[in-house]
């Protein structure tokens, strides 16, 4: 038996190394990567190796319980889990497109993991960032992390997700792109901000703000 090439966040050295750092790893999803593939010199009549996918790497942050875990869940087609299981270190789905793959990598959003946030921003090629729309009293923390995120990489373009649209306390996107800052972000900057309420909806792609996300994700990353 071939000893698995890859364990729970050790994909590359970058994300490798962060696992070890946290020490613990949560693995979500689909994908090939979570399988023990037989090695090539296992194989008595070797087969041409197929074309690999290029790779897209998107990081998924925002405070704890804004929803990235279960929109990681819901894009690889699981349902939502029920109540609030924080993300202790990092979690990561990969998503097949006709084109590339999708790495969407989420790091966990209580206090002491953000620290490791930026560690992460410069190596990415979209930043996703979700917001619980209707935590009106912990929105100036998110304000204060996002624009750490957007000073460190000035180039990044960011998806800013207005998640739990569906709950009645939830804030209007009016008062979410004001009291974010992002009226004053660079106008050379692609920064967009979506509505959606992920975990009402289920698992794929039932809610048009999930769907929304998706595709303008594809069209950043093609
Ligand atoms: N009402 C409502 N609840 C949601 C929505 N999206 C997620 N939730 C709930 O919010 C809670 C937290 O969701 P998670 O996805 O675990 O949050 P997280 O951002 O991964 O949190 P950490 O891992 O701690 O950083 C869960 O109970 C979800 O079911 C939504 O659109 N509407
Ligand atoms: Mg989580």
């Amino acid at each position: 038996m071939p000893a698995c090439p890859l364990t729970g966040g050790e994909r590359d050295g970058r994300f490798g190394v962060f696992g070890l750092l946290l020490g613990r790893v949560q693995r979500e999803g689909a994908g090939r990567n979570l399988t023990c593939a037989p090695q090539p010199e296992d194989e008595e009549d070797e087969e041409p190796a197929l074309e690999e996918l290029e790779q897209r790497e998107v990081l998924v942050l925002g405070l704890d319980g804004s929803g990235k875990s279960t929109f990681l869940r819901v894009l690889s087609g699981k349902p939502p889990l029920e109540g609030h299981i924080p993300t202790w270190g990092f979690n990561s789905v990969r998503l097949p497109t006709k084109d590339f793959e999708v790495d969407l990598l989420e790091i966990g959003g209580s206090q002491n993991l953000r620290f490791y946030w930026k560690e992460f921003v410069n190596e990415v090629d979209v930043l996703v960032f979700l917001v619980d729309s209707a935590d009106r009293l912990r929105l100036p923390w998110a304000r204060q992390e996002l624009h750490k995120l957007l000073d460190k990489d000035p180039d990044l373009p960011v998806v800013v997700v207005a998640n739990k649209q569906d709950l009645s306390e939830a804030m209007s996107m009016v008062e979410l792109q004001q009291e974010l800052g992002l009226q004053a972000v660079d106008s050379q900057r692609e920064v967009f901000l979506l509505a959606a309420s992920i975990a009402p909806a289920g698992p794929g792609f039932e809610d048009p703000g999930t769907v929304h996300i998706w595709r303008l994700l594809l069209e950043l990353l093609s």
